[in-house]
C-alpha cells in the first residue's frame, strides 16, 4: 500500500522508522540557524527550554483528552512525541533506547514490577 503524499514509499514505514528518520533529521537540524530551524532554536535556549515545552504539550494532551477530541489528541501526543525527542538528543539518547527500556518491561506486570520495589534485594 504506497501513501499517496509519499508515492516513492512502497509501504508505509512502521512506526519506530518514523521515530528514527525525526530523530536523525532533529539530530542533524540541532546544529542548523536557529533563524532557520524550530529544532535549532530550541537547543539554543537550552534544556530549561526544552523541558518547559515538554511539560507544555503534555499539558495539552491531558485537556485535549479531557475534551474526548481524538483528532486533537493525536495532534498533541505528535507535539508531545516531537519535544520529547528533543529532549532524548540532549542526552545523545534516541527512540531506540526508550524502545528497549519498553522491550525489557514486557510480560512483567506494572503491578507486579510495582511490588518487586518495596522487596529487599534477594540474597
Ligand atoms: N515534527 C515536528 C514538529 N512538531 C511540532 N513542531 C513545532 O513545534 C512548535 C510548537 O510550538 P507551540 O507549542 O507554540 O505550537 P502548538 O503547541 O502547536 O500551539 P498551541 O497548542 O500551544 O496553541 C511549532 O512551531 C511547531 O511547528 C515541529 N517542528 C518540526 N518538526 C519536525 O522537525 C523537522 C525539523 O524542523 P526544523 O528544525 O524547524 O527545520 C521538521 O521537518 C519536522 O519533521
Amino acid at each position: 500500500m504506497t501513501n499517496p503524499a509519499a508515492p516513492h514509499l512502497t509501504h508505509l514505514p512502521d512506526s519506530a522508522d518514523t521515530l528514527r528518520a525525526l530523530a536523525a533529521v532533529i539530530a542533524q537540524r540541532r546544529a542548523a540557524d536557529p533563524g532557520k530551524s524550530y529544532v535549532a532554536k530550541l537547543v539554543h535556549k537550552g534544556l530549561d527550554s526544552m523541558l518547559k515545552k515538554v511539560g507544555e504539550e503534555a499539558t495539552e494532551v491531558v485537556i485535549a483528552a479531557k475534551d474526548g477530541d481524538r483528532e486533537q489528541v493525536v495532534y498533541e501526543m505528535a507535539d508531545l512525541w516531537f519535544h520529547s525527542l528533543i529532549v532524548l538528543s540532549q542526552f545523545d539518547l534516541g527512540p531506540d533506547d526508550v524502545l528497549a527500556e519498553l522491550r525489557r518491561r514486557e510480560g512483567l506486570s506494572g503491578l507486579q514490577e510495582f511490588a518487586q520495589r518495596s522487596q529487599p534485594p534477594q540474597g
